[in-house]
């Protein structure tokens, strides 16, 4: 087991500790919490407790009664840790809770660390790393869409994905062994050429996984939707409509400059940030002061950007918004309500659709929030596998950077050893992901940010 000793007795609340609540929940494991248990509990009748089925009783200390409770057994292996396992179900009181603890550490028992059952699990089999960042994560989860996608990810298709990939990397390295132990020459050309495309193959699938971490990372802090446009097109009007028309989501902000108007809403299950440009766009005095570079940091910034264009006089999109690639802008044709029908000319391509609206008759909002979330899915399209968190987006990151200068270093005509060398690199990079290697050194790192009780 290492230097994780799991014969404590460990206990902590699992629900907030510091505020009231109508109920809390302490949770206790370990070999033997049981008996500590039975030292402070006092069941109302005769019957003895049997495993996982609440009973209802009285919690006992030093100075007497502490708090009318239930109390929930359960027998390792079949409990959350895989151990003996106690949950004492008590009113929602700091005092209370504090009372319960201390009445199980002075037999013994001693605090939990953060993410301390969690990481029990862990080590007793019952969850794999990955797994345990799902139960993290779930916690951690700001919207029903991100707490679906956690959930989802948690059963496995991550799991399956790495493992696929190093059952290639091995078989490619198989290969490779064979030819340098039995062959008098160099693997031929048409070899060569297999292991390259091969190795290809890899490379965008890693880097598609790579890219979902962006968006993982938007659902925690929000999309960041920029609205800009001439003066006078109806930024102000869609932006007060749009916020109205969601559930505003009063967040703090961070990153968010200053010129900017801005204000979380959700739209399809989606945070957004919804960021109104007048500040900038007002005036061409601003655009001087802030200068072009800003226009243009402030565009590459933003998750997505929507044109607008009056219906009446429409203008040419900004020559900035052409650099950027086509999933990342479109045109929102505004004030329909004062055009004919004739005007609102849709486009073919879902990508360089142009959403006719009216902010006055609410025409068209429906489309343009669909559109609103179509662009900001579209890394995940198709894409059944995503990274949930910073840890793995760093070790997704540095296989993606390895198997690149593997293929780099292959095309310029490197042994196949150099390959191999670089395919054992990215396999053990891969062992961390999962909890293959190192794991003691990934549960302290990763089990810090757990909440207490968890
Ligand atoms: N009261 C309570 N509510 C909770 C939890 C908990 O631990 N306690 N959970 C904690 O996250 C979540 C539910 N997840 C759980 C996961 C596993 C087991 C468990 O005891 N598993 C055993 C026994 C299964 C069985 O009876 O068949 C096992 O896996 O062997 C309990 C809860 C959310 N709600
Ligand atoms: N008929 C009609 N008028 C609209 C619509 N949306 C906005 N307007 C009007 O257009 C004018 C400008 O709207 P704003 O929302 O202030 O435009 P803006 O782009 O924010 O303007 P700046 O703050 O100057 O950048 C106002 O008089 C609005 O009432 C619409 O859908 N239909």
């Amino acid at each position: 087991m290492g230097r994780y000793s799991d014969v404590d007795v460990i206990v902590a609340p699992a629900t907030p500790a510091q505020a009231k609540s109508a109920l809390a929940i302490v949770r206790v494991s370990g070999e033997g919490c049981l008996g500590l248990v039975a030292h402070c509990f006092r069941p109302k009748g005769k019957a003895p407790l049997k495993p996982w089925a609440p009973r209802y009783g009285d919690w006992m200390d030093v100075e007497g009664l502490v708090d009318d409770v239930m109390v929930t057994t359960f027998r390792g292996p079949r409990s959350y840790t895989g151990q003996d396992m106690v949950e004492i179900s008590c009113h929602g009181n700091p005092v209370l809770i504090q009372a319960i603890q201390t009445s199980l550490t002075n037999l013994g028992a001693r605090q939990a660390r953060p993410g301390e059952f969690t990481m029990r699990a862990v080590l007793n089999g019952k969850m794999d790393l990955l797994a345990a960042e799902a139960v993290n994560g779930l916690i951690e989860a700001n919207t029903r869409y991100q707490a679906d996608l956690i959930r989802r990810q948690s059963h496995g298709p991550l799991v399956t994905f790495i493992n696929e990939q190093v059952e290639q990397m091995l078989q490619m390295q198989a290969h490779i062994e064979a030819t340098i132990d039995y062959g008098e020459e160099d693997i031929d050309a048409l070899q060569r050429e297999q292991l390259a495309g091969k190795l290809k193959t890899m490379v965008d699938a890693f880097k598609r996984l790579e890219q979902t971490a962006r968006f993982s990372l938007a659902m925690k802090r929000g999309f960041k939707v920029l609205l800009t446009g001439e003066p006078n097109v109806g930024k102000s009007t869609l932006f007060n409509t749009l916020v109205r028309h969601e559930r505003a989501i009063v967040t703090e902000l961070p990153g968010t400059t200053r010129d900017l108007i801005s204000e979380q809403i959700e739209i399809g299950g989606l945070p957004i940030i919804l960021m109104d440009s007048a500040g900038i766009r007002d005036s061409n005095d601003r655009i001087e002061q802030l200068g072009i570079q800003k226009i243009y940091e402030l565009l590459h910034d933003v998750d997505l950007v929507l044109f607008l264009n009056d219906a009446a006089e429409p203008r040419e999109p900004y020559p900035q918004l052409k650099e950027l690639t086509q999933e990342k802008w479109f045109e929102v044709v505004t004030k329909q309500d004062l055009v004919e029908e004739s005007h609102v000319a849709e486009k073919d391509d879902q990508m360089k659709a142009r959403v006719p609206v009216s902010a006055l008759t609410g025409k068209g909002l429906r489309q343009l929030e669909q559109q609103i979330v179509i662009r900001l899915s579209t890394v995940m399209a198709g894409q059944s596998v995503y990274l949930i968190n910073q840890r793995q987006e760093e070790i997704i990151s540095t296989v993606s950077t390895l198997l690149k200068s593997a293929a780099d270093d292959f095309d310029m005509g490197f042994g196949e050893e150099v390959l191999s060398s670089y395919l054992n690199a990215a396999r053990q990079q891969l062992g961390e992901l999962t909890g293959e290697t190192d794991v003691e050194d990934i549960l302290d790192r990763m089990f810090s940010n757990f909440c207490l009780g968890k």
